[in-house]
C-alpha cells in the first residue's frame, strides 16, 4: 500500500511480526499525521499491544518499515514502576533521565488525573488505579510529539477516564501524534481516526456504525 503523501507523525507500512509460528501482524499499514488522536482497536489477542511494542521500538518488527517524527512517549500496558520509590522520586529520576528542567508538566497531570495527595506514598502501596495514572504521566511528562497509549486509563474511575480523554484532546490539539490501544467500543466516538487490527492487518473502521455512549452497566463497571 502506498502511503499518502504530505506531512506525517507516525508512518508504519507493510509490518509483520510472528512469535515462532504465530504470525500476529501481516502486514500493518496506516499513516498518522500530527494532531490526530487514533484509536486501534480490535479483540483480545489481535495484535494491538505487539503493533504499539513495534512502533515504539521496543521489539523489532520481521519485516516493513516504521517512521517516526519527533519525540516519543510510550505507556505500556504493564506498569514499569519502582514499588520502593514514592510519586515525587519516579518523577525527579524521570526529569533526569528526559533532561528537563523541572517537572511543571508532570505536576500539572498530578492535578489533572487527581493524584497530588499522592506524591509522598511508595508505589507498593497505591493503588493499581493510581499506579496507572504514574504510569501515564511518566510517558507524558516531557510533552512528546508522538504518544503510544496501551489502554492508558485501566483501573481509573470514571471521572479520571473522563480527564483522561481532555488531556488526549489537547495533546491531539497542540498538534500532537496520539495513538491509544482500546478495547472498549465507546472510545469511538472519542477519536479523530479508528483503525481496526483483525487477522494481523489494520483497516480503517467506521465510527459512526457504533453506538459511542457507555450504558450505565459500563459505567458502572468503569467505578
Ligand atoms: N512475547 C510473546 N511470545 C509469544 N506470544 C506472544 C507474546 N506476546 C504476545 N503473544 C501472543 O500474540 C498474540 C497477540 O498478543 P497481544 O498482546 O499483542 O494482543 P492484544 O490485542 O494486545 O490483546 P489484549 O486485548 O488481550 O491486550 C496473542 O495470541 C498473544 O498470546
Amino acid at each position: 500500500m502506498t502511503p499518502p503523501p504530505g506531512p506525517y507523525a507516525l508512518r508504519v507500512r507493510d509490518v509483520h511480526k510472528a512469535y515462532r509460528s504465530h504470525k500476529v501482524l501481516r502486514g500493518v499499514s496506516f499513516t498518522v499525521e500530527p494532531g490526530a488522536l487514533v484509536g486501534i482497536v480490535g479483540e483480545n489477542g489481535s495484535g494491538k499491544s505487539t503493533l504499539l511494542r513495534v512502533l515504539s521500538g521496543q521489539i523489532a518488527a520481521d519485516a516493513g518499515e516504521v517512521e517516526r517524527r519527533g519525540t516519543l512517549g510510550h505507556c505500556p500496558q504493564a506498569t514499569v514502576l519502582n514499588d520502593a520509590l514514592t510519586v515525587d522520586q519516579h518523577l525527579r529520576w524521570f526529569r533526569t533521565a528526559y533532561r528537563l528542567d523541572d517537572t511543571d508538566r508532570a505536576d500539572e497531570l498530578l492535578d489533572e488525573l487527581h493524584f497530588a495527595e499522592y506524591r509522598n506514598t511508595r508505589v507498593e502501596v497505591l493503588s493499581g488505579g493510581t499506579r496507572q495514572k504514574l504510569n501515564l504521566t511518566l510517558a507524558l511528562m516531557h510533552d512528546p510529539d508522538v504518544l503510544l497509549l496501551d489502554e492508558p486509563y485501566q483501573g481509573f474511575d470514571w471521572e479520571t477516564y473522563l480527564q483522561f480523554w481532555d488531556v488526549a484532546a489537547r495533546l491531539r490539539d497542540r498538534g500532537r501524534c496520539v495513538l491509544v490501544v482500546s478495547h472498549l467500543a465507546w472510545d469511538a466516538g472519542r477519536l479523530d481516526v479508528v483503525h481496526r487490527l483483525r487477522e494481523g492487518v489494520a483497516t480503517p473502521w467506521d465510527a459512526e456504525a457504533l453506538d459511542a455512549r457507555p450504558t450505565a452497566a459500563a459505567q458502572r463497571a468503569m467505578r
